[in-house]
C-alpha cells in the first residue's frame, strides 16, 4: 500500500502530538512538567487598594488553566499581570516577581513589546478593528515588518486555519470584520492574536458575549489550541472550566484560594471556601 505525501504528514503530525501528549502525561506523572510561568509572592495595587494578594502560583506549559471566583476577586487583574498589560491603569504598583520562561518580566532589559508579542490576550467582547478580515489578522505581522504579500497570505492563511474559521470565511478576506456574528468576529481575534506566533493566550472571559453554539466552537478551538499554545482563561462559567481545562485555580477577595487539577477542584476541592463556592453557597 503507498501512502500519499499529505497522509503520511498527517499520520507524523498526529504521532508526534501523541508521543507529546504522551511525554506531557508522563511528565505530569513524575511531577515535573514544564512551566511557562512561575509566579512569586504578587502583589497589586489600584492606587492605594490592594487587588492582590501574595500570590503564588506555576502555570503548566501547554496546558489549559482556568481561573474561576466571584465578580470582583482580582480574575482579570491577574490575567492582565501576566503580559503587564495591567500597567497601561497608570495608578497600578506591584510588588513580588513573575517569571515567563524563567526570565522575570519586571526586569528592564525584559522589553514589554517582546512581552506581549509572545504572550497574546483575547478578549470578553470581540474587538475586531474596523477593517477586513485579512487586513485584521494581517495587522501585527504588518507591525513587525512583515511586507511581502505571499508571506502575509500565507500566514493569514495559517492563523485562520488554527483559528478554525478559514472555512467559513476564505471567501470573505475583503469583508469588513464588523459585518461578521459575535462568534465569527471572536473567531477572527483569535487568528489576529495566532498571527503573531505567540507562545502563551490569554483570555478574558472570551465566550460570555458568545451564543451556545459559537461557544462551543470556541471551547473545541482551545482544546486544539493547547497542542501548541499555553492557555489562561478567565471563565465565570464554571461548566466551562470544569469542560475545557486542565487546571483550576480558585480566586476570592484578591488571594489564591486553591489551585489544583481541574477533576480534582471540582470533585474533591480541599478548602472549605471552594466548596462553597463551586456548589454555588456564594458568588
Ligand atoms: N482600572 C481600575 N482602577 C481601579 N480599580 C480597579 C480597576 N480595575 C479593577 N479594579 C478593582 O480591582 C478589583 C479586581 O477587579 P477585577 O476586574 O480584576 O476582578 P474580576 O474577578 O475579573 O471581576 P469580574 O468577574 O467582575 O470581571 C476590584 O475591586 C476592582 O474594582
Amino acid at each position: 500500500m503507498t501512502i500519499k505525501l499529505d497522509e503520511r504528514k498527517d499520520m507524523k503530525t498526529t504521532t508526534s502530538v501523541k508521543n507529546r501528549t504522551k511525554i506531557n502525561n508522563d511528565k505530569k506523572e513524575a511531577g515535573e512538567e514544564s512551566k511557562i510561568f512561575q509566579v512569586s509572592d504578587l502583589n497589586l495595587w489600584y492606587g492605594s487598594d490592594q487587588a492582590l494578594y501574595k500570590i503564588n502560583m506555576e502555570i503548566p506549559e501547554k496546558q489549559v488553566t482556568a481561573i474561576i471566583g466571584p465578580s470582583g476577586c482580582g480574575k482579570s487583574t491577574y490575567l492582565k499581570a501576566l503580559n503587564r498589560m495591567v500597567e497601561m491603569v497608570p495608578i497600578v504598583k506591584t510588588s513580588g516577581t513573575i517569571k515567563y520562561r524563567d526570565k522575570n518580566i519586571y526586569e528592564d532589559r525584559f522589553h514589554v513589546e517582546d512581552l506581549r508579542a509572545k504572550v497574546g490576550m483575547v478578549f470578553q467582547k470581540p474587538n475586531p478593528f474596523p477593517k477586513s478580515v485579512y487586513d485584521n489578522v494581517a495587522y501585527g505581522p504588518r507591525v513587525h515588518g512583515i511586507k511581502k504579500k505571499e508571506v502575509l497570505d500565507a500566514i493569514v492563511e495559517k492563523s485562520l486555519k488554527d483559528a478554525a474559521i478559514w472555512d467559513e470565511l476564505k471567501d470573505r478576506l475583503d469583508e469588513n470584520a464588523y459585518g461578521l456574528s459575535g462568534g465569527q468576529q471572536q473567531r477572527v481575534c483569535i487568528a489576529r492574536a495566532l498571527a503573531v506566533e505567540p507562545d502563551v493566550i490569554l483570555m478574558d472571559e472570551p465566550t460570555s458575549a458568545l451564543d451556545p453554539i459559537s461557544t462551543l466552537k470556541v471551547e473545541e478551538l482551545v482544546q486544539e489550541l493547547k497542542k501548541k499554545y499555553s492557555i489562561v482563561i478567565v471563565t465565570h462559567n464554571m461548566q466551562q472550566a470544569a469542560r475545557i481545562s486542565d487546571k483550576t485555580a480558585f480566586f476570592l477577595n484578591g488571594e489564591l484560594i486553591e489551585f489544583a487539577e481541574t477533576g480534582e477542584l471540582f470533585q474533591n476541592p480541599s478548602d472549605k471556601r471552594t466548596e462553597d463556592y463551586i456548589t454555588g453557597r456564594f458568588g
